[in-house]
């Protein structure tokens, strides 16, 4: 478990991040959203144990981060620039990781290598941006190490890539508990990945929780009501967060679960209705609303 105490960062006049706390848990994707600026990557360089905070205490598994190679050893770190030495090749790279990561599998990252096509006598300097970062994200992996930090990693991925990338970490997390952090700006680059998510804004979390937990209490619908005249006192009774209209058909963003949302219909005569399944989108505006944030000015497509 991760755990973050009253955490700041100040870079001069900037706060970065403000006075955070929060607690990553294990066996599970932590999604760690926010628009450019939001703080994500000062945060995760800091749970990496390479900024110090200005105050404040990050712990893994109990052990304070920096300056401590103890708790260094449970995690690799992907920046969003991932670094290799000059005239590195995938395997002087390997070689060079097995060094530091006692676990580091060899034998796994050769197979990978072959899988995904990635040359290992080339240099990497003459890889294009997409497999510089495949081959980050293959060399973090094969360190075994429990928690994997990964900043904006899947940016410059084609969607099959992606996919496969996101297999290969349902793979260990299923055979060794690993426990991938995934910092992005993108919402939809996270959607079908993580199964929690911490929103930071501003240097500060926005909210943090399950996506199962906010799912089960916000609702999409379409509908067709038979008589018009209905709908308005249909939705004086709904936690509207958004409606739109296409000609009769409307498409609503409610909250509540899914049994409230049915009851509110539940004698209205109805040419269509239909409850829909809900981006992280659309979540991630009724949660931030529900806490005071106009989250349309925030988003970031
Ligand atoms: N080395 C630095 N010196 C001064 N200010 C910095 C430094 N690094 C980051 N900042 C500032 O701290 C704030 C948070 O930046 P950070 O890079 O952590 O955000 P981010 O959420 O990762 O953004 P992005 O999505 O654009 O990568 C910004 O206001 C940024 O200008």
């Amino acid at each position: 478990m991760i755990e973050i105490d009253a955490l700041s960062k100040d870079y001069g006049q900037t706060e970065a991040i403000k006075n955070l706390n929060l607690t990553i848990e294990e066996d599970r994707v932590f999604g760690l959203i926010g628009t450019n600026g939001a703080g994500k990557s000062t945060l995760l360089r800091m749970i990496a144990g390479i900024l110090r905070p200005t105050s404040g205490h990050i712990t893994i598994d109990g052990l304070p981060v920096y300056d401590n190679p103890a708790a260094k050893k449970k995690f690799c770190f992907i920046p969003d620039d991932p670094y290799f030495f000059p005239n590195a090749t995938a395997e002087s790279m390997a070689r060079d990781y097995a060094a530091v990561y006692q676990e580091f599998d060899q034998e796994r990252f050769a197979r990978l290598l072959a899988d995904f096509r990635l040359e290992p006598k080339r240099r990497i300097h003459d890889y294009s941006k997409g497999m510089k970062r495949q081959l980050a994200i293959l060399l973090g992996l094969c360190t075994n190490t429990k928690y994997l930090l990964l900043d904006e990693v899947f940016d410059g991925l084609d969607p099959v890539m992606r996919q496969s990338m996101k297999s290969l970490f349902a793979e260990d997390m299923d055979r060794r508990q690993l426990t991938p952090i995934i910092a992005s700006h993108n919402l939809r680059e996270l959607e079908d990945i993580c199964d929690h998510i911490g929103f930071l804004h501003s240097g500060g979390l926005l909210l943090s929780e399950d996506l199962a937990d906010m799912k089960l209490e916000i609702q999409k619908l379409q509908c067709v009501f038979k008589d018009d005249r209905d709908m308005e006192e249909v939705l004086g009774k709904l936690k509207l967060v958004d409606h739109s209209s296409r000609g009769r058909l409307h498409t609503l963003v409610v909250r509540g679960s899914r049994s409230e949302v049915e009851a509110v219909f539940d004698h209205v005569p109805m040419t269509f209705f239909e409850i829909l399944p809900l981006t992280l989108e659309e979540i991630f505006i009724a949660e931030a609303e529900a806490v005071g944030y106009d989250t349309r000015k925030l988003i970031l497509k």
